[in-house]
């Protein structure tokens, strides 16, 4: 059996790529790679708050497994819109990774819970809002771009330091500028943070779809994702919309920590629900009714309307 694999080409998502490729390879498959460019890796001179968050890293690979002329496309978790077209889903979930986001520079001794101020550069509203959440004496820049380009970024000294997923830094071999693990339990990392998602269209064949999830899909990690993506989902936070996410699954109860937060970090809601892992996408909806319950209805309201102007 051959598998076509889409994916981006940073180096990023050629590492997810590859991985899958090396999870297919055990089981006996053969496949290659087909680099696709998408929206997002090509504007990268507004933010991608103002692109528009609906797919822009994903549209030109879905496209292509309409056509057939890939037979899955891989990505981040986290960079998968929460609602697919009726015709495509994710077939599998890759075991999550460390989840935290870390902080990284050329100077490990800086740290954010120092006090000490300094200039910290990230993209994501989520981070933006948290650090002028819990850490009000630092100043964010907004910093776009893969890795590579913010660590050039980051040299050039536009800022001091980048706030970061941890799982992308370690997958890149940065693991010695980490200067501090951020604890989840303040910084809740965004939903799927850390895994790899399969995608394929409907018409992907049975018998292929059965054997690339047997090799490369996480029960457990799935199980968390499908909590995280129906909070996502009923909150209809695209990735500019500062939710976050966190679900463990351990002996099949999953514990699902989510909120929202607004984009100064004046107000932030966070809640806890506890359930079994078969009604997952439950739990992810009675999470977000909640959430927006808080006031949740009246931040999001007003973070879209701050988005579009
Ligand atoms: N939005 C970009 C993106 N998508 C996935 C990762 C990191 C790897 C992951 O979380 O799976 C990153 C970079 C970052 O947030 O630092």
């Amino acid at each position: 059996m051959h598998i076509k694999i889409g994916t981006r080409s940073s180096r990023l998502a050629l590492w997810q790529a590859e991985h899958i490729q090396t999870c297919l390879e055990a089981g006996g498959l053969t496949s290659e790679l087909v680099l696709i460019e998408t929206k997002g890796d090509l504007v990268l001179d507004r933010s991608l708050a103002k692109i528009g968050s609906k797919g822009v890293f994903t549209q030109e690979l879905e496209d292509q497994l309409r056509s057939g002329s890939i037979d899955i496309a891989v990505h981040s978790a986290k960079d998968l819109q929460s609602t697919l077209p009726p015709d495509l889903s994710i077939i599998a979930f890759t075991e999550r990774e460390r989840v935290n986001d870390v902080l990284v520079s050329r100077n490990t001794t800086l740290s954010l819970t120092s006090g000490q101020p300094f200039v910290v550069g990230t993209s994501s509203t989520r981070r933006v809002a948290m650090l002028r959440h819990f850490c009000p004496h630092i100043k964010v820049v907004d910093m776009r771009g893969n890795l590579q380009t913010r660590l050039r970024k980051l040299d050039d000294g536009q800022c001091d330091a980048l706030l970061l997923a941890y799982a992308g830094v370690h997958r890149m071999h940065y693991d010695d500028l980490i200067a501090e693990y951020l604890p989840i339990e303040d910084f809740t990392p965004a939903v799927g943070q850390g895994s790899v998602a399969i995608e394929a269209a409907d018409t992907l064949p049975i018998g292929k779809l059965n054997a690339i999830r047997q090799l490369t899909n996480h029960e457990s990690t799935e199980g968390a994702l499908k909590a995280e993506r129906a909070f996502l989902r009923r909150l209809e936070g695209g990735c500019s919309i500062p939710v976050f996410a966190l679900a463990t699954n351990i002996n099949d109860q999953i514990s699902l920590t989510g909120g929202l937060i607004d984009l100064d970090g004046q107000q932030l809601l966070r809640e806890t629900i506890v359930g079994p892992v078969a009604q997952a996408e439950t739990i992810g909806h009675q999470l977000a009714e909640r959430i927006l319950g808080q006031g949740g209805d009246e931040i999001l309201q007003a973070i879209r309307h701050q988005l579009s102007n």
